[in-house]
């Protein structure tokens, strides 16, 4: 079996491989139409954040069955289009994590201590001691925006450094942020309070532009802004102008909203507030050989063994159990998905009954699966089918399961309480005929519909003329409506409608929603790879 290295991997990934008795190539920096000439005699890729592997690439990747990423992000995957092609993608999301909170605080220290500039200043023959006047940390705030593994990591640095360290994470139990010192707060209030702030969240739909021209109006003239985690969750635009006209003192960025960057593309760099880095958050010698060793292990495991390890597509479960639970494994993943969308303030507990048939089999992968969708909207890539049931142990969710004999009209059902801190919600789902999973509770209206895809979710009075006014302002805003399931209440005189709809709702259009006459709230949910 032969596998690609096509980005910079550690050589003792490399030696893993080839210890196992694999065939390794190492070739960086190929060009797109490159790659797709040699990929089709491969069994493994390995990658980083360069190779871009697109639904284009994996058509002619013939043999291929397995892409290992070694760190996090999977941005540059066609996750979708492995999954139809039945190549698995798995990454190492626990061996950067240090490296990454350390860079952070590197950028800290570098901004407030002017150490880019003062040496670009040396290095063309100035001396210039005045101009460059830096500030301690020691006693100041830092704000992190996402409390996770690296967020947490960065607030225990900051804490050795004497800073006082708050943050914002709505997903994030205020107790488990206490137990490691840190003050969970509000964005607005995070951005009024700290003298630095870190951002530590993935790319997300709500994270996208989170750091706006706003936040940046709430933030002190003299603080400084930092993000090491993910381009375009600051709105570079925005930072631009904010740095510019000295709304804040300063700012580093390791990421950016297209990589590589230039100053062709990115007007940020011709700032002298500005501090850089290539995308160097996981660039250490320790980090690099974490991942190449975890994903070396993993891809030859999985190649010579088939066993699967932190895969985000495939479930690490026996064929046998597979051909069982599988429909079902897909049912908790949507459930999931759906369940943290519509769920509000940090969750708590997650009840899970099993009734029907399903009662006697086994059901832990669902519950892993269930717990994979609960966390991927907010987590993306950190998630996967390994290390789903430690996020929620680390978060303090409980998890509790029960089974029942009786599944009322239906064969099977899946049904699911997530206790969040401001609020609950249950879903049960069953699954039609052999392969059709089907969500038929929603809190206390019963439906019949396919958790899947983008989707619209409206609360309404029952009175004529909502569903009417909805298909208008859809249609006028080019939005196809593909599936309509309406869930009625009539002790309470109240709906809900469920849409599945061709494209993901827009903000603007959101809004004309939740405008109509007999609408009480909206929210647009995306359901996709499901
Ligand atoms: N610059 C680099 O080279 C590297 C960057 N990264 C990136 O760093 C980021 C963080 O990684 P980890 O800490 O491992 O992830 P994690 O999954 O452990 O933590 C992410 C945290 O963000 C929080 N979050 C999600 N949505 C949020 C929102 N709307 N507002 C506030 N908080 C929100 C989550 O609740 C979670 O606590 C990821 O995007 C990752 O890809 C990771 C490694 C290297
Ligand atoms: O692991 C991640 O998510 C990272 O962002 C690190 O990217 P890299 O492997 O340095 O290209």
């Amino acid at each position: 079996m032969k596998v690609l290295v096509s980005d910079n991997l550690s050589p003792v990934g490399v030696k893993v491989l080839e210890d196992a008795g694999l065939k390794v190539d190492v070739n960086t920096g190929l060009a797109p139409d490159e790659l797709k000439k040699i990929i089709g005699s491969y069994d493994g890729l390995v990658i980083r954040s360069a190779t871009k592997v697109t639904a284009d690439l994996l058509e002619a990747a013939g043999k291929l069955k397995v892409v290992g990423r070694a760190g996090i992000g999977l941005d540059n995957v066609d996750i979708h289009a492995a999954s139809e092609k039945g190549v698995v993608v798995m990454n190492a999301p626990d061996g950067n994590a240090v490296t990454t909170a350390e860079h952070a605080i590197s950028m800290m220290l570098a901004l407030s201590r002017n150490i880019p500039q003062a040496t670009a200043s040396m290095k063309a023959g100035k001396w210039e001691k005045k101009k460059f006047m830096g500030r301690e940390v020691t006693g100041k705030t830092l704000g992190i925006i996402g409390i996770g593994r690296i967020g947490s990591i960065a607030a225990s640095r900051a804490q050795g450094l004497k800073m006082k360290t708050i943050a914002y994470d709505p997903h994030m139990p205020k107790e488990m942020a206490e137990k490691i010192g840190v003050e969970l707060v509000g964005l607005e209030e995070l951005a009024k309070r700290s003298d630095y702030i870190t951002v530590h969240v993935p790319k997300t739909k709500e994270t996208a532009n989170l750091v706006s021209t706003e936040f940046f109006s709430n933030m002190k003239p003299d603080a400084m802004f930092i993000d090491c985690a993910r381009g375009g969750v600051c709105d570079e635009e925005a930072l631009y102008v904010a740095l510019k006209e000295k709304v804040i003192g300063g700012a580093a960025l390791d990421v950016f909203a297209v990589e590589p960057t230039t100053p062709e593309n990115c007007p940020l760099l011709q700032l002298d507030n500005f501090v850089c880095t290539p995308h160097l958050g996981a660039s250490t010698s320790e980090a690099q050989d974490n991942v190449a060793l975890i994903i070396g292990r993993q891809i030859s495991d999985f190649l010579l063994n088939g066993s699967v390890t932190n895969a985000v597509n495939v479930p690490s479960v026996s064929s046998d159990v597979l051909a069982q639970v599988g429909p079902y494994i897909t049912l908790g993943e949507m459930l999931g998905s759906m369940h943290m969308q519509i769920s509000r303030g940090g969750i708590e507990e997650v009840n899970i009954e099993y009734s029907g048939e399903l009662a006697d089999m086994n059901t832990s992968p669902i519950t892993v699966a269930f717990l994979k969708g609960l966390f991927t909207p907010i987590l993306q890539d950190a998630v996967n089918y390994v290390n789903a049931p430690i996020i929620a142990k680390d978060r303090g969710i409980r998890v509790i399961e029960s089974r029942s004999d009786q599944a009322g009209d239906f064969t099977n059902t899946l049904s699911i309480k997530v206790k969040a801190s401001e609020g609950e919600n249950v879903l049960v789902g069953t699954v039609f005929g052999r392969n059709e999973p089907r969500l038929v509770r929603l809190n206390m209206f019963r439906l019949e519909a396919l958790p899947s895809g983008p989707m619209l979710l409206v609360f309404n009075k029952d009175v004529p003329g909502v569903i009417g006014d909805l298909g208008t302002t859809l249609g006028k805003a080019g939005v196809n409506i593909s599936r309509m399931t309406v869930g009625r209440e009539e002790a309470s005189n109240q709906n809900i409608i469920l849409l599945s709809t061709d494209q993901l709702i827009s903000r603007d259009l959101l809004a004309k929603v939740q405008a109509l006459k007999n609408i009480d709230a909206a929210q647009g949910l995306d359901l996709n790879g499901y």
